[in-house]
């Protein structure tokens, strides 16, 4: 068994670190944030993941400890921010962490990138920085393998999950395979090319926003021929090699709508990728129409927004559908009221027209939110949006719905309600 230090104990470092604890492995969990620090020593923990808890907390109890500074370690891993920061990806957070790997690495150590980067930052970036060290590359040992798991099914997939490592040479390869392989059931799949092993897990989220956005062009389209766009994804996905997702508000999430990004690093080719970008991110306008078609005007209605957060079952709101459309339903009021535009009042704007929207989400706690519990959201508002598949929104009741609301308007951009018990309530629900 090997010591491992594990740099960032964030959404991913944390269960990673556990996992290596549960493996057997001594691991020192290092993170720059002193009060998250003292959190996890506590045993609050920040990361909303089912199972989490338990294996934190055996892990704390067993060779998992917390460091307020880093140590030398046998395994240095990185997993720290990698925010979009004005269209480029912010890397100093890895700087940062290699310049700290650099001041405690020993010769035949091994370093492991696992923050999601533009293709050539191992390579480019910590590379250089670890050198810092007075040791150069192959001296010691470097490695990239992304994370791939599923915000909701985090420890399933730590353990469960293929793993793509690329190191800088064969002895980097082979550290990094020892380590993975002491916990991970799924392949190692091994390329001598770090780059390689960044441009794939770039191209994996890339594939599935792309994908959506298709999904939500044919939802569009669906629509202009009367259609439901689900049951003809639904059907068109029996063929053997058609793998369509599905339609909704937006997409979410700090990755999907991100990672795409990254491959403009180094390329201006983007171009097929750019739009699928641009036709998800206007799906909160697409939903803002709709509601104008069903109520014709928002101007001085009110709106529920039910889900902020980014997808079902989860309590995080970063990059946030719900947080988009509720925006974007503002803006088109202002808009529609701004000085000059068409339905504006004579001699500019009408500052008593506004639209009050109102947010609920079961799960998310953000105090910034101003959210809504459900009934205070319903009662008495034109119109509500499912806006994230929460199950708690699935088993609505129908008839409780309708008597809160003022209106009959139900926008399930989800497609999670029972359509014919909804409209048996006398609700007109408008899908996706
Ligand atoms: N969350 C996911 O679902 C997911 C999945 C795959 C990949 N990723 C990628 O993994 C990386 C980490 O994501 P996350 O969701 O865990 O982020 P996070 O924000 O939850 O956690 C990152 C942690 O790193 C700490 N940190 C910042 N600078 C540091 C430094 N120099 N040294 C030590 N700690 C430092 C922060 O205080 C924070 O606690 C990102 O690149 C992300 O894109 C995330
Ligand atoms: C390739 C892949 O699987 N990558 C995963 C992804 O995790 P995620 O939780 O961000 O991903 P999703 O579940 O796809 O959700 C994103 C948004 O897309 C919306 N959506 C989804 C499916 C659909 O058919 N129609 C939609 O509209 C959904 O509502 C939400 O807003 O990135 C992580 C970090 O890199 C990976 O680790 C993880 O493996």
């Amino acid at each position: 068994m090997s010591s491992v230090c594990v740099h960032g104990l964030g959404y991913i470092g944390l269960p990673t670190a556990a996992v290596l604890a549960e493996a057997g492995h001594d691991v020192f969990g290092y993170d720059v944030d002193v009060e998250l620090l003292d959190a996890i020593e506590r045993g609050e923990l920040h990361v909303d993941e089912p199972g989490l808890d338990d294996v934190i907390a055996s892990a704390l109890d067993g060779s998992l400890s917390v460091t307020r500074e880093v140590v030398p370690a046998d395994y240095h891993l990185i997993c720290v921010p990698t925010p979009l920061e004005d269209g480029r990806a912010e890397l100093s957070y890895v700087e940062a962490a290699g310049e700290a790997v650099a001041a405690e690495l020993r010769p035949d150590d091994t370093v492991i990138l696992e923050s999601t980067v533009p293709p050539g930052t191992t390579v480019e970036v910590l590379g250089p920085v670890l050198e810092r060290s007075g040791l150069d590359v192959g001296e010691f040992s470097l490695a990239y393998s992304p994370e791939t798991v599923l915000p909701g099914n985090v420890i399933a997939e730590l353990h469960d999950n293929d793993r793509a490592i690329g190191g800088v040479d064969a002895a980097s390869v082979e550290a990094a395979v020892a380590l993975y392989g002491s916990f991970v059931e799924g392949e190692l799949r091994t390329m001598s090319d770090p780059t390689l092993a960044e441009f794939v897990k770039l191209l994996q989220n890339t594939y599935r926003d792309v994908n959506i956005a298709l999904a939500n062009e044919v939802a569009m389209i669906a629509a202009d021929y009367d259609l439901d766009s689900r049951e003809a994804i639904a059907l068109a996905n029996h063929h053997p090699r058609v793998d369509l997702h599905q339609p909704g508000p937006g997409v979410g999430g700090h990755c999907i709508p991100i990672d795409p990004l990254f491959l403009g690093q180094g390329s201006d080719r983007l171009d097929l990728i750019e739009r699928a970008r641009a036709i998800n991110d206007g799906m909160a306008a697409y939903v803002t129409d709709l509601l104008e078609t069903e109520l014709g005007s928002i101007t001085d209605t009110s709106v529920a927004i039910l889900g902020v957060a980014y997808k079902g079952n989860v309590a995080d709101a970063r990059e946030s559908p719900g947080l988009r459309l509720a925006e974007t339903l503002q803006q088109r009021v202002r808009a529609t009221h701004a000085p000059g535009a068409e339905g504006a009042g004579v001699g500019g704007s009408d500052t008593d027209t506004e639209i009050d929207v109102r947010l609920h989400d079961p799960h998310v706690t953000d105090s910034h939110l101003a959210l809504e519990s459900l009934p205070d959201a319903l009662s008495g508002a034109d119109a509500a949006v499912i806006a994230t598949d929460h199950d708690e929104y699935a088993v609505l009741d129908p008839t409780e719905v309708a008597a809160q609301l003022d209106g009959d308007t139900v926008i399930d951009a989800k497609g999670i309600l029972d359509v014919a018990a909804w409209e048996a309530a006398g609700v007109t629900v408008v899908e996706l």
